[in-house]
Parts: C-alpha cells; sequence; structure tokens
C-alpha cells in the first residue's frame, strides 16, 4: 500500500504500559501446561534454525539441516504419535545458501539468506539489492533485510518506505521478512511506526533483532509489534507474519511468546507462515523438554512458568 503518514505519525507506545501487559504472561494459562509437550512440538516447527558466524562451513550447516530435517529423536516423535516434524525453515549467510539446499533437497524446508548487509545494513544500497537478487538466484526461497536504522532513527519514514520497498521488488517471488533491529531504535514508538512502515512497503514478515544487537528479542517489543501487525491487519485485512530473534534459548521463553501471539493475534497466526522464531540454541533445550514429557521426568519447576 502506500505510504500513510498520518497513520505512522499517529502512533504512539507507552513504554510503561508495553512492561505492565508483558509482565504477566509468564504466569498465563493461555498455552495450557497439559498441551505443552504438544506447544513445545508446534514450537520447532516454527523456528528458523539458525547459523550466522563467521566460521560458518558447509560442514556445519549439513549438520544443522540434518536438525531441521529431524529436530526431535524419532522414538520420542513415536510416543508423542507425530508422524513428522521438521523446523520452519534453515537460516544462513548468503555462502552458505548452496550447502543449505545440497542437505534439504527433497524435504521441502525452505532455506532463509540473511542480506543487504547483515547485521548493519551499511554497505551501498546497490551492493545491498544485488545481494538481495544473489542470494533469490541461489535459490533461496527467503529473504532476511536489514533496514537501515538512522532512517527511524532521524524520522525519515519516506526513505524507510523506498528502501524496504526496493528490497521487496529486489525479492520478487522469495518472501521477505525486514529486521528492525529493535535494540537499536531508541523507542516503542519507533519500533511501532518502523513496523508500520515496513508493512506498507510490503514485509512479509517483520522481525526483531538480527541477534547482534547488545538488546534482541524482548517481550514490550514483541508486544509493541505483534500490535503492528494487528492493527494493520484490522485496516488492510492483510496478514503479516512475525519472527522474534535473537537470545531466545529457552523452551519455557519460547512458550511465553506463543502465548503473546495467541492472546495479541490468535490462532491464526501459531503457524509457520505466519510464526517463527530465529533461533541458534533454542531447539536442543526445547527437545530436552519433550524427552522430560515423554519420560515424566518433567519437574514442578520447570512448569512453574506457565503457571
Ligand atoms: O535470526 C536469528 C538470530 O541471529 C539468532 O540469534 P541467536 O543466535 O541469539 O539465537
Amino acid at each position: 500500500m502506500p505510504l500513510d503518514l498520518g497513520w505512522v505519525r499517529a502512533l504512539r507506545v507507552n513504554r510503561s504500559a508495553a512492561e505492565r501487559r508483558t509482565s504477566t504472561l509468564p504466569g498465563r494459562r493461555s498455552v495450557k501446561n497439559t498441551h505443552q509437550a504438544a506447544w513445545l512440538l508446534r514450537a520447532v516447527s516454527m523456528i528458523d534454525l539458525t547459523t550466522l558466524a563467521g566460521d560458518d562451513t558447509p560442514g556445519r550447516v549439513h549438520r544443522l539441516c540434518a536438525k531441521a530435517r529431524q529436530p526431535v529423536r524419532a522414538d520420542l516423535l513415536d510416543a508423542l504419535g507425530v508422524a513428522r516434524l521438521t523446523t520452519g525453515a534453515v537460516c544462513v549467510y548468503h555462502e552458505m545458501i548452496a550447502p543449505a539446499l545440497a542437505a534439504l533437497q527433497g524435504t521441502g524446508i525452505p532455506v532463509a539468506a540473511v542480506s543487504t548487509g547483515f547485521p548493519a545494513g551499511l554497505s551501498p544500497f546497490a551492493t545491498r539489492l544485488a545481494e538481495i537478487e544473489a542470494s533469490v538466484a541461489a535459490g533461496a526461497q527467503e529473504i532476511d533485510i536489514v533496514i537501515s536504522r538512522r532512517h527511524v532513527l532521524t524520522g525519515d519514514w519516506g526513505a524507510l518506505y523506498d528502501e524496504v520497498a526496493a528490497f521487496r521488488a529486489a525479492c520478487g517471488p522469495a518472501h521477505l521478512k525486514t529486521i528492525l533491529a529493535t535494540g537499536e531504535l531508541g523507542t516503542l514508538t519507533n519500533v511501532a511506526r518502523a513496523s508500520l512502515v515496513c508493512m506498507m512497503a510490503g514485509a512479509d514478515f517483520i522481525k526483531t533483532s538480527t541477534g547482534k544487537e547488545p538488546v534482541n528479542a524482548t517481550l514490550p517489543v514483541g508486544l509493541t509489534m505483534v500490535r503492528a501487525i494487528r492493527a494493520y491487519h484490522a485496516a488492510t485485512g492483510h496478514r503479516v507474519g512475525f519472527k522474534p530473534a535473537g537470545g531466545i534459548s529457552a523452551a519455557k521463553d519460547a512458550l511465553v511468546w506463543l502465548a503473546l501471539i495467541k492472546e495479541e493475534l490468535g490462532d491464526r497466526w501459531l503457524a509457520p507462515d505466519l510464526f517463527r522464531f530465529g533461533a541458534s540454541s533454542l531447539l536442543g533445550d526445547i527437545e530436552r523438554q519433550i524427552e522430560h514429557h515423554v519420560t515424566g521426568a518433567y519437574s514442578a519447576a520447570w512448569r512453574h512458568p506457565m503457571g
């Protein structure tokens, strides 16, 4: 849709209200503890299993893809009556697209590539566009771009809109996820406005963080972004996905994020086409907790955070 500056500037977010609302989430029962194993399996199906390190190798990516194909031990899945489970996607740098595609052949698991000079996004604009085009040509079905934080910090919404619209066009058939790097945007009002501008410019997903900022996915930021998604859906009928990313490594935290989505956006968003966790180290803890459920070793202490 065209940029609606009036709508963008009218948005305001009160940080203490957002903090109050999200502080109650860990004690809520939206994701009921009697069904936690099922919720954890669903969380796995929505993970973008990620490796974004300078020392990534094809071998590491192959091992990551083997986990994406079989994220939870077969005997545990059998015990829970689940025939097949994969992660939502694998997320890598451009140079690792080819090994990821080779390792995922025939699985239907998409490859996502971070792009546009990730994580800072400060390379020349033409280079950033060319990077998207190269990753799409190499077979990435999803492109995780980083926005220029300075456009948000200076309130230049037109520049942000034009940038994301150009990235959208360069993606062609690939899905576009826009990383806001919320830890660098200063205020929740900026997070809400940037979310809205990215959606107006054609983002398929809005994503909190690169995982490289000092502050990554937090619940008040998540609340702000999902409420922007809700408002955008109410006004346009268009559903935009949400991807919290960075520092999410505990199964109990994943359940809190699912509770937030369920309460704010509803069940339709709890599916891989509209929700992903960007995470490099969440799967291990989820698998351990599923094992505890199956073997009955699941502790009362662990249950407590979800009430
Ligand atoms: O997009 C995904 C993030 O880079 C993952 O961050 P993480 O390594 O803190 O899980």
